[in-house]
């Protein structure tokens, strides 16, 4: 069992001021509150940060994108982009073996493909999105474009903070990102039903974050999101307006030797009569690194917290693929191709046939 007296356990998420990092007088309190969520924690609600403006524009279209009729969105299905961007339907994926009650549209940071002919087939993932019609939905793209540039800009601010509060210095990260023309951020805008009548209660199951970062703005007023803490008990994370929660994923946690903790968590479906929505923003790193040989050293001080910390013993999570020899955009299409099967056999028919010798007729995994 975990040890659940550990000092450093959480039984909430911490709210961290993202103006106390913009002040030389108050920066230093920011890092250190920074630096304790990350080893302890994994999650965090970011108030006071720039974003807020985009925000408040994306937000009423946010429901009025799902009542587009199924014809239309269907128009947008994700088995048309390489890209894995674009729509996918109510029911779509498992994990941990069951449904997964949420619809969603799978967006981008606007991005040029790098690919050509004799580059490896990852550098295909990342390529420009698939809007709905304009007419449909009047100002939406405008209003999700500036959304995502203004979360990217975020998010790499962020990113110094974090390196900072792990002793690195302001670009102890810097080497995992690209130049910009080579970067791609992607964020999913997710509605999450009402589920029928004893149906599945389950948004998505237990899982964990892949990538550095992730940005999750909680587009409605329902509890549902979870988190887990090191005792593997369940913590509610309800929305706070006018904060993101912020996350760490397991290619962050695995560079850092486990010093900053990527947290499993789930999303249980909403009760009442309105579903619930979000948009999660994962930030991405250069497709071109190998993680296994990027694994960073740390001060022993900062290796001490992480011990006291010590290590999650049980928790409901489905083990994240091990970031092996292999360059993060490789990881990163296996994993594509294994939650969007169709996609994979239609756009990448090699790689699809290494992972299913023999075909697939199920649902993909989400996680
Ligand atoms: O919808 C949410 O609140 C969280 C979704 C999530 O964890 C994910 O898509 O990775
Ligand atoms: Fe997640």
């Amino acid at each position: 069992m975990a040890d659940s007296t550990t000092r450093n356990d959480f039984t909430s998420i911490p709210l961290l001021d993202f103006s106390l990092a913009l002040s030389q007088t108050t920066k230093s309190l920011f890092i250190s509150q920074l630096q304790h969520a990350l080893i302890n924690v994994g999650f965090i609600y970011l108030s006071n940060h720039p974003v807020l403006p985009h925000t408040s524009r994306l937000l009423p279209f946010i429901p009025k994108l799902f009542t587009l009729t199924q014809e239309q969105k269907n128009k947008t299905a994700m088995v048309n982009s390489e890209h894995f961007l674009g729509y996918s339907k109510l029911g779509g994926e498992l994990t941990k073996g069951k449904v997964d009650w949420r619809e969603q549209w799978d967006f981008a940071t606007k991005h040029t493909c790098r690919w050509k002919k004799g580059d490896p087939d990852y550098f295909r993932i990342w390529g420009p999105c698939q809007w709905p019609e304009e007419e449909l939905l009047p100002g939406f793209r405008e209003a999700l474009e500036a959304y995502l540039d203004a979360v990217q800009d975020l998010s790499y601010q962020f990113s110094s903070l974090v390196a900072e509060s792990l002793g690195l210095g302001p670009d102890g990260l810097a080497k995992f990102y690209d130049k910009d023309e080579f970067m791609q951020h992607r964020a999913k805008i997710v509605k999450y039903p009402v589920p029928p009548e004893g149906g599945e209660g389950q948004g998505v199951g237990p899982h964990y974050d892949a990538g550095f970062l992730t940005f999750l703005l909680q587009a409605s007023e329902h509890q549902g999101l979870q988190v887990q803490n090191l005792a593997g008990e369940w913590v509610d994370a309800p929305p706070i307006p006018g904060t993101f929660v912020v996350n760490i994923g397991k290619a962050l946690e695995f560079v850092t030797g486990g010093v900053a903790r990527a947290t499993s968590h789930r999303v249980l479906s909403p009760r009442g009569d309105t579903p619930r929505y979000s948009v999660p923003f994962f930030q991405n790193i250069s497709l071109t690194i190998r993680l296994s040989d990027e694994v960073m050293q740390f001060p022993p001080e900062i290796l001490n917290l992480r011990d006291e910390r010590g290590d999650v013993a049980a928790t409901d999570s489905v083990n994240f693929t091990e970031f092996n020899k292999e360059p993060s955009g490789k990881v990163n299409l296996i994993g594509r191709v294994k939650s969007h099967p169709d996609v994979g056999e239609r756009h990448y028919p090699a790689l699809f046939k290494e992972i299913f010798p023999n075909g697939f007729h199920g649902k993909g995994s989400a996680y």
